[in-house]
C-alpha cells in the first residue's frame, strides 16, 4: 500500500500512534465544521492515472449509463408539498457506472478493502466499527460524466460518503454544496426552492484535485457535481461502508441502479 497511498503525509497504518491521533483529530474537527474533509494527494503521484488506465477500458464499453430526471429527495412524491411546489422541481442527472465486480484486482478495489483505511474512516466518524459491504456491485463504484453529465442536486440517504476523485474535467465536474440546508426537524422546503432556482447566496464550490480523498456528511446538505465540460471526463470511486456488516442491496436496488441484478 505504500506505493499506492501516501502513508508518510497519512499514516493510517501506524494505528494509535501520535500522528495517526492529530490525523483523526483533524479530520473528525473538519467534518464537524465544514461537513466533510479532505486528504490531498492521499494517492501517491501517478496513481490515479495509473487506476484511470485500468478501469478506462471497461467505463468505454461495459458502463451502465444512468439518466434520468429526479427531485433533491429522489422520492416520487412528498406527503406534505403539492405537486407543482418548487422544492419539487425536476433536475437531469447523467452518468455512467463501473460496479466493483467488473473491477476485481484493480488499484480502487484494492484501497477499498485496505483495512487501515476502514478503521481510520470509523475514528474520523466517531464510530466503534465500520465494515466493508458486501454487495458483489455495489460496494464501491467508479462513476463517468462526460461533456454535458452530471450528478445533480440531491440528498444522500446515507450519513457519509467517500470518494476518491481519479480524473477532474477540464471544466466543471466540481463537488457544489449547500450546508445545513435543511435539519432533522425542519425540512426547509422554501429554502430548498431558494437553492433549485439558483439564488441561494450559500452554495459553494470545491474543485478537488485527482488522488484527493474526499469524506461528506450529505444527509442534510445538498450537492452536486456540476455539469461537465470539455474532452476529459470526470472519473470517481464512490465507497460504501456500513456500521453493520454483510450488508447487501436488494435485486430492486441492483437493477434499478446498474441495470441488472448480478
Ligand atoms: O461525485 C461526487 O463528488 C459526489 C458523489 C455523491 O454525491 C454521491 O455519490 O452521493
Ligand atoms: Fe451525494
Amino acid at each position: 500500500m505504500k506505493d499506492i497511498l501516501d502513508l508518510d503525509r497519512y499514516p493510517l497504518d501506524r494505528e494509535g500512534s501520535v500522528e495517526w491521533n492529530r490525523l483523526v483529530g483533524q479530520s473528525s474537527a473538519a467534518l464537524e465544521a465544514d461537513g466533510m474533509f479532505n486528504l490531498e494527494a492521499f494517492l501517491k503521484p501517478g496513481v490515479a492515472e495509473q487506476a484511470v488506465r485500468e478501469i478506462k477500458p471497461v467505463m468505454d464499453t461495459q458502463s451502465h449509463v444512468h439518466k434520468r430526471m429526479h427531485n433533491i429527495y429522489f422520492k416520487p412524491s412528498i406527503p406534505e408539498l403539492a405537486p407543482d411546489h418548487p422544492a419539487l422541481r425536476k433536475v437531469e442527472t447523467v452518468s455512467h457506472t463501473v460496479c466493483a465486480d467488473q473491477i476485481p484486482g484493480s488499484t480502487v478495489m484494492a484501497i477499498y478493502e485496505y483495512e487501515p483505511l476502514v478503521r481510520f474512516l470509523a475514528a474520523t466518524m466517531g464510530k466503534a466499527k465500520l465494515h466493508v459491504m458486501e454487495d458483489p456491485l455495489a460496494r464501491t463504484n467508479v462513476m463517468a460524466y462526460r461533456a454535458g453529465e452530471a450528478l445533480n442536486w440531491h440528498f444522500d440517504r446515507s450519513e457519509f460518503t467517500t470518494t476518491l476523485l481519479l480524473q477532474q474535467a477540464q471544466r466543471g465536474g466540481d463537488l457544489e454544496y449547500r450546508t445545513d440546508l435543511r435539519s432533522d426537524d425542519n425540512p426547509n422546503y422554501e429554502g430548498v426552492a431558494r437553492l433549485l432556482e439558483g439564488r441561494d447566496p450559500d452554495a459553494r464550490i470545491l474543485r478537488m484535485k485527482p488522488g484527493t480523498l474526499n469524506v461528506f456528511r450529505g444527509k442534510n446538505t445538498a450537492h452536486r457535481v456540476t455539469t461537465v465540460k470539455g474532452e476529459r471526463e470526470r472519473m470517481i470511486a464512490v465507497f460504501s461502508y456500513y456500521e453493520k456488516p454483510g450488508v447487501m442491496f436488494s435485486e430492486e436496488e441492483r437493477v434499478g441502479f446498474y441495470g441488472r441484478a448480478a
